[in-house]
């Protein structure tokens, strides 16, 4: 009744069909009113705009009860808009098909952003057959960074455009007990602006709890080695960056797709540090179902693995954003997750990470 009242009417369907079924399965039900259902499916099947099984499911609620006024003149309706708009509706119902059923590349060409992202948090799109012999994986030391030349990073290139760079095993599990110890007492349900009133507030495509780490609650120096490790592979100045954010999310807990860096004059652009340049994103922990990130745009998909990082670039080298980075953390189905996100930022990178001669420019090679 939840997703029905919340108006989203194809997973109030999808529990209708469910309830249909253990009804089915049971013979009878002391608490749930067939009548009933068949009146929810019929109204989700309507507002998804496919009359002729909203007429089906109206027929059989008068199966049950002939003289139901309101069923009654609900499936003269739809059968008079059928008649009436029969371009519109006909062959609808046959060709929109359910969600999750045989879902192709065409299909997926077809998606809204949102179903997109819906359709890669419930598993893995091919990569495209171009990728076959383009990943590649690789030991980095960042030209010789000594502390790298001693335990150079584990790198793996898992997509091409935007790049995404994965780091296996860049935290130690002390290191990753430690960030969750720091953030156990500050950890707070993440809030995001309302853009009515201004105010801070939790927003639902935002469910988890957070929380920043400052090095000076950490007198055994994990933030600062982590910072330090982080400037090591990225070449880049950690002196404009945020603070680590540890990120906890319970079952259900997601965030919805989103660009890290800033798309508006009012965040980050202005500010001296500027706008977000590239993003580390640590697991803390496996997830045992869900939980993925993903970039719904080209169909990318990071399962979380314990100790790894990804890391990708926000903006290209002419400081314009990176329309292809858009991402999201999949909905945890069993499990926690726990992420530590580091955002990089331009301001002092300038002689660290050159700008391109033209907008558009965006390739960084191989390496990160
Ligand atoms: O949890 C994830 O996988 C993604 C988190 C994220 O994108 C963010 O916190 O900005
Ligand atoms: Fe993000």
């Amino acid at each position: 009744m939840d997703v029905y009242d919340s108006k989203d009417y194809r997973y109030a369907r999808d529990w209708m069909k469910e309830t249909l079924r253990l009804l089915d399965e049971e013979g009878h039900s002391s608490t749930v009113d067939l009548s009933d259902v068949y009146d929810h499916l019929s109204f989700a099947e309507y507002k998804l705009g496919n009359l002729k099984r909203a007429a089906h499911y109206t027929r059989l609620m008068l199966q049950n009860d002939p003289t139901h006024a309101r069923a009654q003149r609900n499936v003269a309706y739809f059968e008079e808009l059928i008649r009436t708009e029969p371009e519109k509706y006909i062959n609808q119902d046959d060709e929109r098909g359910e969600e999750g059923e045989g879902e192709t590349a065409e299909s997926r060409e077809s998606m809204t952003q949102y179903e997109r992202y819906q359709s890669l948090c419930r598993g893995p799109w091919p990569l495209p057959k171009e990728y076959d012999s383009e990943l590649t994986c690789f030991y980095y030391d960042n030209h010789r960074t000594p502390s790298l030349v001693i335990r150079p990073v584990k790198v793996e290139v898992v997509f091409h455009k935007p790049r995404i760079f994965m780091l296996r095993g860049i935290l130690s599990e002390r290191e990753m007990d430690r960030l969750k110890e720091l953030a156990g007492p500050i950890l707070k349900r993440a809030t995001a602006k309302n853009a009515d009133s201004g105010k801070d507030e939790p927003a639902h495509y935002r469910i988890s709890k957070s929380g920043w780490l400052s090095s000076k609650h950490d007198p055994l120096g994990y933030v600062d080695r982590i910072d330090r490790r982080i400037e090591d592979f990225t070449g880049l100045t950690m002196s404009t960056a945020e603070q680590l954010q540890v990120v906890n999310y319970g079952i259900g807990g997601h965030y919805e797709p989103h660009y890290d860096f800033g798309t508006d004059e009012a965040s980050f652009t202005d500010g001296k540090d500027r706008n977000r340049i590239a993003t580390v994103l640590f697991y803390l922990s496996d997830v045992e179902l869900g939980g993925a990130t993903v970039f719904p745009i080209v169909g990318a998909r990071i399962q979380p693995f314990k100790g790894d990082a990804a890391f990708w670039w926000n903006l290209k080298k002419s400081g314009e954003g990176d329309m292809l980075t858009r991402h999201a953390g999949c909905p945890v189905l069993v499990g926690t997750k726990w992420v530590c996100n580091k955002w990089i930022h331009e301001g002092g990178q300038e002689f660290r990470r050159r700008c391109g001669l033209t907008p558009n420019e965006e390739s960084y090679g191989h390496s990160l």
